[in-house]
């Protein structure tokens, strides 16, 4: 079978991606060439059963991806995506990095590259990420559609219609995951304030999240209009409600957190 997709960066979010996607049966094992340098990290990814190399020069001489996947850190882009330029002519590169435009990589690349670019999320390691694209006029249909496939396979899939979205799906999406991660540990820590021994408070918490997130995805209603089901007139919900929404204090809260990743992420496209 041969190679159709180089990886590059298998950390938390490269790896998050193989996973789903080998895991899908989407992708076979050998059809993947991982390059990562940090050794840990290849011996995790070769339990995957991709092909694995340690850098660049590394990878076979013949080899002709049709996906060359970036998912290194921003602040390492400029450096790295330079040894993968031999491949602008032949195959389509999709980086994940935040922040960084198609026109940076297009500098490195070549104008007539064809780039897309990707905001993922890490629940795509479970077939559950929200996989945000915008593609350059160079990505062919072909392309496109394999892409789709393959980014389906982990997760919902959105377009956008401009690339200075990316900022605000990164900062809603993409980072999404760690906020509310955040309140399953919130819930917890109160839980367990509230005298819940702490596995039955984490239990409590998790399935509280995952079922509401399942509810209200699969009811079709408004979440609004859940809220509002859950709320009983003068009732406990009520009461912890006035807490968190009173002088919109929780919408507040997530506008600057959301509004700061934006910021940043333009930032670390500079
Ligand atoms: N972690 C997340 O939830 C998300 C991350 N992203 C983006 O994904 C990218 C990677 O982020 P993470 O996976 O979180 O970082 P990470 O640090 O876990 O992974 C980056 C990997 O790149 C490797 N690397 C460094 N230099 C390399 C080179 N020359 N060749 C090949 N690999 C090299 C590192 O060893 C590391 O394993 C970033 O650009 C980030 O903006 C996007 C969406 C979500
Ligand atoms: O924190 C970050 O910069 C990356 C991008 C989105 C999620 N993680």
């Amino acid at each position: 079978m041969s190679v159709k997709l180089i990886l590059v960066g298998c950390g938390n979010m490269g790896y998050a991606m193989l996973d789903g996607w080998l895991r899908s049966g989407r992708l076979m094992p050998a059809e993947v060439i991982v390059v990562e340098p940090n050794e840990a990290l290849r011996e995790r990814a070769s339990r995957l059963g991709a092909g694995i190399v340690a850098a660049a020069g590394e990878l076979p001489r013949d080899v002709e991806p049709n996906l060359v996947i970036l998912a290194v850190k921003p602040q390492v882009m400029r450096a790295v995506v330079p040894d993968y330029r031999r491949f602008a002519a032949r195959a389509t590169f999709l980086s994940v990095a935040a922040g960084v435009s198609i026109a940076t990589m297009a500098e490195i690349l070549g104008d007539d590259a064809a780039i897309i670019r990707c905001m993922p999320n890490t629940p795509a390691a479970i077939g559950k990420g929200m996989m945000v694209t915008f593609a350059n006029p160079h990505v062919n249909d072909e392309t496109k559609a394999f892409v789709g496939e393959l980014l389906a396979s982990s997760g919902a899939v959105a377009d956008i219609a401009s690339e200075e979205l990316m900022d605000a799906v990164t900062a809603v999406s993409g980072s999404g995951p760690a906020y509310i991660f955040h309140f399953i540990e919130s819930l917890t820590a109160a839980g367990k304030a509230a005298g819940l021994p702490p596995e039955t408070a984490k239990l409590l918490a998790m399935q509280t999240v995952y079922g509401a997130a399942c509810l209200a995805k699969e009811s079709g209603e408004e979440p609004g209009r859940l809220r509002e089901q859950v709320t009983s007139p003068n009732g406990t919900t009520a009461a912890a409600l006035a807490v968190l929404m009173g002088e919109d204090r929780l919408t507040r809260l997530v506008s600057d957190a959301v509004e700061a990743a934006r910021v940043r992420s333009i930032e670390l496209g500079k």
